[in-house]
């Protein structure tokens, strides 16, 4: 397994993942992905996923043999806004319905073979269960449109939180999902306040806002990124973001850093995923971003980001159901350049 990376060795100007155990790696990787048997760049993007996973991993052998998902759980005090479609007790009872496996990440993630675990960021309700890990901040962030949605110091105990999950265990690649009743707008907020990008073009439906909903929640989060000016990513996320947001962006610099794969699932995710690679643009290369979301501000965010997502489903969920679909991809890719014979190991004939 490749060294831990300590995070004052990594270099923010490139997008690698550095120092690399050798500076011709990237170049004998892509060697040995072009004489496999098969026409050179015929696998397309699997070949690019693999390159990225055997760079991150330092070898020309990658394993992907673990995945994990985490589910992050917290409300938000702008649900008092009219903002979701749904009310604010879902967000409870969505955890406990994880826990009892019926939610659509624990189907996703026993058809894909990941474990799942869930945790309390700061979800209102008091939540009971043994399965259930505990890191809740305080049962619910303040209403962001009126004020900070959390403090500084509560901003970094939950980034904190976070790191301390996503380093630990065993997986190769790690998902992070959220459940959060109103998290698409504290997502939109932060996404907002990092990108530039107007407000109106990053309001989504979320659960399903019909018209005048949609315009109800544009001007609800027009009238609260108005409230300040310019922000540093980090102010950006204890003024806009949610606790499970928070602990989402320091498990995924956590998991970057221990040069885990980071399959970055959805809207909520990527806005995580977004204040992560503007602090820290070289973890760039531990992320997969796994499916364009049907939630309308995706798109602007991951073009912001430069990154091209796997799949394109349609879909607009959360809690991780992209990036449980883009694990198969990801274990193929890795396989595919471990496990694949070359056009020598074959004694098959090679093109012009
Ligand atoms: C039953 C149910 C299950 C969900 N699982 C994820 N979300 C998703 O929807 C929420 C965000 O949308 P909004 O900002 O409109 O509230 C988050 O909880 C997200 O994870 C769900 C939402 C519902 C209703
Ligand atoms: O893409 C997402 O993460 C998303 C979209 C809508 C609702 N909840 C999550």
């Amino acid at each position: 397994m490749a060294p831990e990376l300590a995070p004052e060795m990594v270099p923010n100007s490139t997008l690698e993942l550095a120092p690399d155990p050798a500076p011709d790696l990237a170049a004998r990787i892509r060697h040995a992905i072009d004489t496999k048997t098969k026409p050179p760049g015929s696998l397309g993007r699997i070949e690019d996923l693999a390159a990225q996973i055997a760079l991150l991993q330092g070898t020309l052998t990658p394993r992907m043999e673990r995945a994990q998902l985490t589910i992050f759980a917290g409300d938000h005090g702008i649900a008092a806004e009219g903002v979701s479609a749904f009310p604010q007790a879902v967000t409870a009872q969505m955890v406990l319905n994880f826990l009892g496996g019926g939610a659509a990440a624990n189907v996703f993630a026993r058809t894909a073979g990941v474990a799942l675990r869930v945790v309390d960021a700061g979800v209102a309700a008091e939540l009971a269960h043994p399965e259930l890990i505990v890191r809740k901040i305080a049962p619910g962030t303040a209403n962001s449109a009126h004020g900070p949605a959390m403090t500084a110091a509560q901003c970094e105990r939950a980034r904190a939180a976070g790191a301390a999950l996503g380093a630990d265990g065993h997986a190769d690649a790690v998902c992070f999902g959220e459940m959060g009743i109103a998290n698409t707008a504290a997502a939109t907020l932060v996404a907002h306040k990092i990108t530039g990008r107007p407000v109106a073009e990053l309001t989504g439906r979320g659960t399903g806002l019909d018209d005048g909903g949609l315009r109800r929640k544009t001007e609800v989060l027009q009238r609260a990124a108005g409230r300040t000016g310019a922000l540093t990513p980090a102010d950006a996320l204890a003024e806009y973001g949610g606790f499970e947001i928070a602990m989402m962006a320091g498990a995924m610099a956590a998991a970057a850093r221990a040069r885990r794969l980071v399959i970055v699932d959805g809207f909520i995710a990527s806005a995580a995923a977004l204040v992560v690679l503007t602090e820290a643009p070289k973890l760039r290369g531990a992320m997969v971003f796994a499916h364009a979301s049907a939630e309308a501000g995706h798109r602007a965010v991951l073009a912001h980001l430069r990154a091209e997502p796997l799949l394109s489903l349609g879909m607009r969920l959360g809690e991780g159901t992209g990036a449980l679909l883009a694990w198969p991809l990801v274990r193929a890719a890795a396989a595919m350049l471990t496990d694949m014979a070359s056009f020598d190991d074959a004694g098959v004939s090679r093109g012009l």
